[in-house]
């Protein structure tokens, strides 16, 4: 067997924190994972650490210096293990998943438990980044993420469960492969994706909830603040009330990209309704629906094509697509 040679870029997150006296979870200064006895494939470890960061303080300018770390690495290594916070860990995994084309795994994990609490997932996840990493069959999948066993891929997954181990899902497409004991198994190949490079993340695009009796009045607000774009997790397959769709056209007539997903954990959005607030009139009307994805990695998919300066037909179908 050749030993793989794989880059571990820690991150932060609960994976490296531990728990106090009180049972309260803090950061510290050695990262538990370093010099971890684990039961490991033929690998040979470059490890850094990058940042030391609870997941929340992760943002666009942190995953953009992980894209270049990775980009720097070139062909030096046969997979990338990243750690992470898992509150965010899903937009970090989706932000590198559509601006890295690489043949090698990347492969993202976490842990729910701290690493002295009884029970921690910890090690156990980041030991199976590494089996993932090293398999010869994860490569060419684009960005993976394994915990609690399973495997997901980054367009998909999500985070599930405030505190469970077996936080994350892929609600629409389902688990893309599993660790057993012995082996790492694939269910399926994921659809072809566009990757685009990306230079500055600085734009504004917040994301908003649309609920019932929604009114225009924050969209028309949010349309004099200097935004670039905005997401809206709309109702069932992507329909607002009346006031909101009011507040979208308005959005739009000052040129601002309006993105529709929905607020429903699991489905498409897409345009079915045609009365005012409907879907079909909200695209009508320039509003586009990206496909398969949640609110949070619609933001990310938002800013990677404006940045490339995706415009009209171009930035559409680069969010419908899959
Ligand atoms: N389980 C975790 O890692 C949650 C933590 N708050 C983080 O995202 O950094």
């Amino acid at each position: 067997m050749t030993i793989k040679k794989i880059l571990v870029l820690h991150t932060g997150g609960t994976i490296s924190m531990h728990e106090d006296e009180d049972g309260d979870v803090e950061t510290g200064v050695e990262n538990p994972l370093t010099g971890a006895k684990m039961a490991l494939p033929d690998v040979d470890l470059t490890v850094e650490s990058i940042f030391n960061l609870p997941s929340e303080y992760i943002g666009p300018t942190h995953m953009l210096a992980l894209q270049h770390r990775i980009v720097a690495a070139g062909n030096d290594f046969d997979g990338v293990v990243i750690t992470h916070g898992t509150d965010t860990l899903e937009e970090t995994s989706f932000f590198l998943d559509s601006t890295l084309s690489v043949d090698f795994p990347i492969v993202i994990t976490g842990a729910m438990r701290s690493s002295n609490e009884l029970g921690s997932d910890g090690l156990y996840n980041y030991q199976s980044a590494l089996r993932v990493a090293a398999d010869n069959n994860s490569r060419r999948r684009g960005v993976l993420i394994v915990m609690n066993d399973e495997i997901h891929a980054a367009r998909f997954v999500t985070k599930t469960h405030t505190t469970n181990v077996a936080t994350f899902g892929s609600p629409i497409s389902g688990t893309m492969g599993l660790l057993t004991k012995r082996q790492i198994i694939y269910f399926y190949d994921l659809p072809k994706r566009r990757v685009l490079s990306v230079e500055n993340v600085n734009k504004s695009i917040p994301v908003l909830k649309a609920y019932a009796g929604m009114d225009g009045q924050l969209l028309e607000l949010l349309a004099a603040s200097n935004i670039d774009g905005i997401v809206i997790e709309a109702l069932g397959a992507g329909n607002l009330s009346r006031e909101a769709a009011n507040g979208v056209v308005y959005l739009l007539s000052r040129h601002i990209p309006v993105v529709i997903v929905s607020r429903s954990f699991n489905g498409v959005a897409e345009p079915v309704y045609d009365y005012l607030g409907g879907g079909v009139q909200l695209e009508k009307a320039g509003a586009i629906f990206a496909t398969s994805i949640n609110g949070q990695k619609a933001r990310l998919k938002l800013l990677v094509g404006l940045d490339s300066q995706l415009n009209n037909e171009d930035l559409r179908d680069y969010l419908h697509q899959v």
